[in-house]
């Protein structure tokens, strides 16, 4: 059978789509991209004005509810924590590296940037964390795809003389970006990577570095279909995923700023870290907590567990005083 797989337009999620594409590819299974365009990608302008969760999803949600395409592959972080009653995630495969990533000039790190140093990123989870580390560092918003951010660190352009024109955006014109290691690395772009940030100092946005394999709720996909996602759907991935989202859920319910986690399966434990910052860097609520969660397979059961550490760290956070931090601006860009 041949299957439509619907993804945005942009280099890394035709890339991201194509590898599960190939990777669940059999002898009786195929499938054929079909490229949506998606509000997040005609908008020019600040992400962080833009407002509203999923700009990126949305088209491609409506995409698959509509039957145009069978499913849809999105990056897991651009998802909105509530799941919609008319889609389901059938598979998220095995997790590339969840952490962000620093693009300096001249091989320079968080420790190494000057004072003042210009720093380019538009996710005020980046912004509150970079500026509770540095809060000397100058911020700049920027938005646009993978090449067109790294254009903007100075020497980019003469390290990778084939790097496709960002049109119209500016070059060269800040010390460091900050983006995504999993992207950069599926782009095969590590070389641009100076600094692998270390949770502990940055935390992922829940989700990172995750995909996640969309079909419809009322419609269940055929059996070739059903198997080949419920072969890619790994467990560690997906008891992770379901830790962060309740966090992210349960977050999003009871305060405003921006949010950061990550959950780690290891050796029949799951551990989650999250934080909470205001936008300047000024203070940060961080916990973690940890379940005993030996599976063989992933049933409810284990899914409940995990989803109940989300909640157990978000409400933490709460009684903390999550909710009494100052606002970000209306999310969008994680
Ligand atoms: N918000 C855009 C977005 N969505 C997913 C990724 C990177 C890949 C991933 O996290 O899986 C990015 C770019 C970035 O933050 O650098």
């Amino acid at each position: 059978m041949a299957y439509r797989i619907g993804t945005r337009g942009s280099a890394l999620a035709t890339t991201q789509t194509q590898w599960v594409a190939d990777a669940m590819t059999t002898a009786d299974t195929e499938f054929e991209q079909v490229i949506i365009k998606t509000k997040g990608d005609v908008t020019t302008g600040s992400l962080a004005n833009l407002g509203g969760t999923g700009v990126f999803a949305t088209a491609l949600r409506q995409a698959v509810i509509d039957g145009e395409v069978d499913l849809a592959v999105h990056s897991l972080k651009d998802l909105p924590a509530k799941q919609p009653e008319q889609l389901r995630i059938a598979a998220i495969p095995e997790r590339a590296d969840y952490r962000d990533a620093l693009c300096a000039a001249e091989g320079m790190t968080l420790e190494t940037l000057p004072k003042g140093a210009k720093i380019g990123t538009g996710s005020p989870r980046r912004i509150a964390q970079l500026l509770a580390l540095r809060p000397d560092l100058e911020i700049v918003d920027i938005r646009g795809n993978v090449h067109t951010r790294l254009a903007r660190v100075k020497g980019y352009e003469h390290h990778h003389d084939n790097a496709p024109s960002a049109a119209g955006s500016p070059k060269g014109d800040l010390d460091a970006v900050v983006l995504a290691c999993a992207g950069i690395d599926r782009l095969g772009l590590d070389w641009a990577i100076t600094q692998r940030i270390d949770p502990e100092l940055m935390l992922p946005a829940p989700g990172q570095g995750a995909l996640a394999v969309e079909v419809s709720a009322d419609k269940a996909p055929d059996a070739s279909l059903a198997a080949a996602l419920a072969h890619h759907d790994q467990p560690a991935a997906r008891l992770e995923a379901t830790a962060e989202r309740a966090l992210l859920a349960t977050l999003e319910a009871g305060c405003a700023s921006p949010i950061g986690a990550l959950a780690t399966y290891t050796d029949g434990r799951l551990r989650l870290d999250a934080v909470v910052a205001a936008m300047d860097g000024t203070k940060t609520i961080r916990r973690e907590a940890t379940t005993a969660l030996p599976v063989e397979a992933i049933t409810d059961a284990t899914l409940a567990a995990a989803y109940q550490l989300g909640v157990k760290v978000a409400t933490m956070m709460i009684d903390d005083g999550a909710d009494l931090l100052p606002p970000g601006p209306a999310r969008g860009n994680r």
